[in-house]
């Protein structure tokens, strides 16, 4: 378990991680989610102890990391790749972090197993391509056995492959009852792998909640419809109490009306239709509309952002689609 109680982090003027308060639980994957910028590494940064919290605390099954006996068996972490000697083999990198953590050698075998590197454990990380380089960065997470995992976007530049690999092995370290910590800035990708999400903006806490929650929130259906005959259908949906939104292209989008309903009601009018379908709202829609107040860096504009609205104001009805 990781405990985040009250964690800020500042350089300067600038505010990182802002109080940020949560708990990652053991037995699921729990994913990190925020826009680029928004704190995640400097956050997991203070779980290892690699940097130091401005206020605040943040423990490991109530620990602090100075204070873990050879922390790698309790946490094992991948934050950014390449981050070893590329003149090493990748078996002699993983010995020398096995042995100067109280590792049996032993395991080094085993966790090459496991990333799928057993044929290339003797050749020379320098030459890795990007995706062997996380796997060799995952080997050394697990090579303490440790019950607790974090990894930092550790499917950024990867192959489909790759990316497939890494999210299996994700759900079956949670299956087998381990704390899985996994940033992103996707929520495709998150939608497919955690069971828990918690999402910041700004360093700010912007939401904490299973995924399944956020789907069911965010996922609603809508009907799209297109009729030569619009302005007749409006009249007609009104008539029905359903107030439709202009889609754009000439589409109505209607909330609150089966596409059967519609059908049948356009029928009974003899009203002509294009297009009648089901629409499902995107979850990556619903998270940047989440996080839209919080991104760093705009495009297009120019203007200091507004500050992120409280967490429990983030899960109104009316951010799902304006
Ligand atoms: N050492 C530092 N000195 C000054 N500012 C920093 C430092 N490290 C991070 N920051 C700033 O703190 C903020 C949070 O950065 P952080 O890297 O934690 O975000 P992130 O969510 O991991 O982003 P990304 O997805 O882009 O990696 C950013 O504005 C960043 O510029």
């Amino acid at each position: 378990m990781i405990e985040l109680s009250g964690l800020t982090k500042r350089y300067g003027e600038k505010v990182a991680v802002n109080n940020l308060s949560f708990t990652v639980r053991p037995g699921i994957v729990t994913g990190f989610l925020g826009p680029n910028g928004a704190g995640k590494s400097t956050t997991m940064r203070m779980v290892l102890g690699l940097d130091h919290p401005t206020a605040g605390d943040v423990r490991i099954d109530g620990r602090h990391y100075q204070e873990l006996k050879d922390p790698l068996t309790y946490i094992g972490a991948l934050l950014e790749a390449k981050a070893w000697h590329g003149g090493r083999s990748a078996y002699n990198h993983l010995l020398c972090l096995a042995q100067s953590n109280g590792i049996p050698d032993a395991r080094v075998r085993e966790v090459l197993e496991t990333v799928g590197l057993t044929a290339v454990a003797r050749k020379k990380t320098k030459g890795f391509s990007m995706g062997m380089g996380q796997r060799l960065g995952i080997a050394a997470a697990l090579l303490g056995d440790p019950r607790i995992l974090m990894f930092d976007e550790p499917v950024n530049g990867l192959d489909p492959e790759g990316i497939h690999w890494i999210r299996n092995l994700m759900k079956s370290l949670a299956a087998q009852g381990r704390t899985v910590f996994v940033s992103s800035h996707l929520m495709s990708e998150m939608a497919l792998t955690a069971d828990h999400l918690v999402v910041i903006g700004q360093g700010r806490l912007l939401a904490d909640t299973s995924m399944a929650d956020f789907i069911a929130r965010n996922s609603r259906a809508y009907v799209r419809v297109r009729s030569p005959q619009r302005e007749r259908l409006l009249d007609l949906l009104h008539a029905e109490g359903v107030t439709p939104v202009e889609a754009g292209d000439g589409a109505l989008e209607v909330d609150g009306a089966t596409s059967e309903r519609i059908g049948e009601l356009a029928a009974r009018h003899q009203i002509v239709l294009h297009e009648l379908s089901t629409q499902q709202a995107s979850l990556e829609e619903a998270f940047m509309q989440l996080t839209a107040e919080s991104v760093e860096y705009h495009a297009h504009t120019g203007q200091a952002p507004a500050p992120p609205p409280e967490p429990q104001q983030a899960w109104g009805e009316g951010w799902r689609r304006n």
